[in-house]
This record gives C-alpha cells, sequence and structure tokens, in this order.
C-alpha cells in the first residue's frame, strides 16, 4: 500500500480545499493508498518531523503556488527522494495548470506511482518549480492583497496593473548567460521553468520542464499603448516571444544585474533582491505525473 503524506493549505485561493477534503482523501484511498493529512499553517514548524516519523512514498501538495514551492524546497533541503504530487487549489495554481494535473486519472497515476523528472530553477539556496521574476509584475503580486486576490482571481494582477499603469517604471538590466550579456532598460523579466506564469497559459512557448534550460522573458521598456497590446496577446495565450517589445532567451544560467535597488520574487514569494546568479538543476524532482 502506498503512502501518502497530504500537506493541505486551508486557506489557499478561497478556502476551497477544505470542502474538497474528503473526496480527495476518497479518490486516494479508493485507489489503495493510505492518506496522512498535514493541514498547513504560515509556519509548518513539524513538517519536516511530521514527514520523517510517517516516511511517505510520497507527498502531495494541496495549496497554491506558495505551498508546492515549500513543499519542493523541503524535499530538496532535506534530501527526501521520494516524489511530489500537486492538487493545484490556489488562486493560481501555474504549474498544476502546465502539467494538466486537474484531472481524475491523476490519482490512478500517483496511485500506480507515475512519475517523471523535472528541472528546477534555483536562486541561492532557494529552488524555484515555475518563476523567478522582479520588475513591475512582482510589485503588482506583492500589493494585491488577499481579498482582493480572492475576488477578483486570476484577473487581479491585471486589473491592479490597469490602476497602476502610469507609475510603471523601466529598470537598467545587465544579463549574463553562458552564452552572452547584454544591457536592456526593461519593465520587467522573468526567468521560468514552465509557461504558464500568472495565470497567462503561454507566457513561454519553448518552456520544458525537462530541457535543462530555463527561459528568460524580458519586456522592454516601451509606450503604453505597445505595452497594452502585448498584454492583450498574453491574456489571449499568443507567443509573443517575437515581438519587438520583447527579449527571449533559453539559457541554463543567468545572472540578471540592475543599477537600482530591485527585489525579485520567487515562486510568488519576496525573493532576494539583485544582482541574482539564476540557475537550472536539471531533472533533479520527481513529480507524480
Ligand atoms: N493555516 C493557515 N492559515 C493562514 N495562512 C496559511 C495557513 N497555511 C498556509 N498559509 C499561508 O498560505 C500562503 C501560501 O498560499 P498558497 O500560495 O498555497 O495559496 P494562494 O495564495 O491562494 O495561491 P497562489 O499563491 O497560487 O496565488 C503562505 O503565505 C502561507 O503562510
Amino acid at each position: 500500500m502506498k503512502k501518502l503524506v497530504l500537506v493541505y493549505n486551508p486557506v489557499s485561493g478561497k478556502a476551497v480545499f477544505k470542502k474538497r477534503l474528503d473526496e480527495i482523501i476518497y479518490k486516494l484511498q479508493s485507489r489503495g493508498c493510505m492518506v496522512i493529512p498535514y493541514r498547513t499553517t504560515p509556519e509548518n514548524a513539524d513538517l519536516v518531523d511530521f514527514i520523517r516519523l510517517a516516511a511517505p512514498d510520497g507527498i502531495i501538495a494541496a495549496g497554491g503556488d506558495g505551498t508546492v514551492h515549500e513543499i519542493v524546497n523541503l524535499i530538496m533541503r532535506e534530501k527526501l527522494n521520494i516524489p511530489m504530487g500537486i492538487i493545484g487549489t490556489g488562486t493560481s495554481n501555474d504549474f498544476a495548470t502546465f502539467l494538466h494535473l486537474d484531472t481524475d486519472e491523476y490519482f490512478d497515476r500517483i496511485a500506480s506511482g507515475q512519475t517523471m523528472k523535472i528541472d528546477l530553477g534555483k536562486v541561492g539556496d532557494t529552488y524555484f518549480i515555475n518563476v523567478a521574476s522582479a520588475g513591475m509584475v512582482t510589485s503588482i503580486a506583492h500589493e494585491v492583497d488577499t481579498r482582493l486576490k480572492n475576488a477578483f482571481g486570476k484577473m487581479a494582477y491585471y486589473v491592479h496593473g490597469l490602476k497602476t499603469l502610469p507609475q510603471f517604471r523601466a529598470f537598467d538590466l545587465t544579463v549574463r548567460t553562458e552564452k552572452e550579456e547584454f544591457n536592456e532598460k526593461a519593465f520587467l523579466f522573468l526567468v521560468v521553468n514552465s509557461s504558464v506564469v500568472a495565470s497567462f497559459k503561454n507566457a513561454a512557448v519553448q518552456a520544458s520542464v525537462q530541457d535543462g534550460v530555463l527561459d528568460l522573458i524580458i519586456m522592454k521598456q516601451c509606450n503604453v499603448a505597445d505595452l497594452m497590446i502585448v498584454t492583450t496577446e498574453l491574456l489571449a495565450g499568443k507567443d509573443i516571444s517575437q515581438r519587438k517589445e520583447v527579449i527571449y532567451r533559453q539559457a541554463s544560467t543567468f545572472e540578471v544585474e540592475c543599477s537600482e535597488e530591485l527585489t525579485s520574487d520567487i515562486d510568488g514569494e519576496v525573493g532576494p533582491k539583485l544582482p541574482l546568479k539564476i540557475e537550472t538543476v536539471p531533472q533533479v524532482l520527481d513529480i507524480f505525473y
């Protein structure tokens, strides 16, 4: 019998998982899995001990991108060497959306132990599964309070962005990869693993979580009209990588510097200030898939 710790965040999204707990336990138990629930808190001080004591065959993270990020880092930091599953119940569930995990068959694959190895990104000691970024989208995401995020859901970032449009600032960025170095005045940059970012489904067209590289998207400084066109195309899921306002690159290492103080965002959490060295750690995490 497969033993699984189900780490669930009771407040993610609209606190939806509380209503789904019984259903999810049923789905796993009826497929022959033993389910051990762990309810998260902002600290999760005893989570490592809990997991060590439970000695599970896998961890299922039920929450938003923040919960997924925390479990990824726990597995890596503690060298747990067990697969992780994802049940997306947050405001945005970018990684689960990218892998199309929101299906009934996913529970069959968890129960049968079907996994794949995926790349992660790393900044300092912190791993990220989806995105490291800095610039205007970062400040928007952190300013949106939870209530507003819940009320407007995925549109919150965009709506809030429109409100603050005149305050958008460009930053002088220097980017160094293993292949090149360049400078650009830009509104924001993102280094992504999957192509779903801030609920934009096709933000990085070439992204794969198994290719051993990360994808850089830079939104160059441009006028408001052009910015609106790119945003509209992003919302429509169009490929923006070839647009003149965008720089798109793939590389295994990105060093990003900024002439001003700029704070990064790592998988939706506040990250370190620039300069950043962002590395790909190829095929290092087992995911139920
Ligand atoms: N029991 C709890 N009570 C209050 N906050 C909690 C609790 N458990 C976890 N959290 C907080 O939830 C946040 C992570 O939320 P998560 O990212 O999973 O969902 P979300 O914010 O709804 O979705 P997303 O990040 O995808 O927009 C963390 O800041 C964590 O501290």
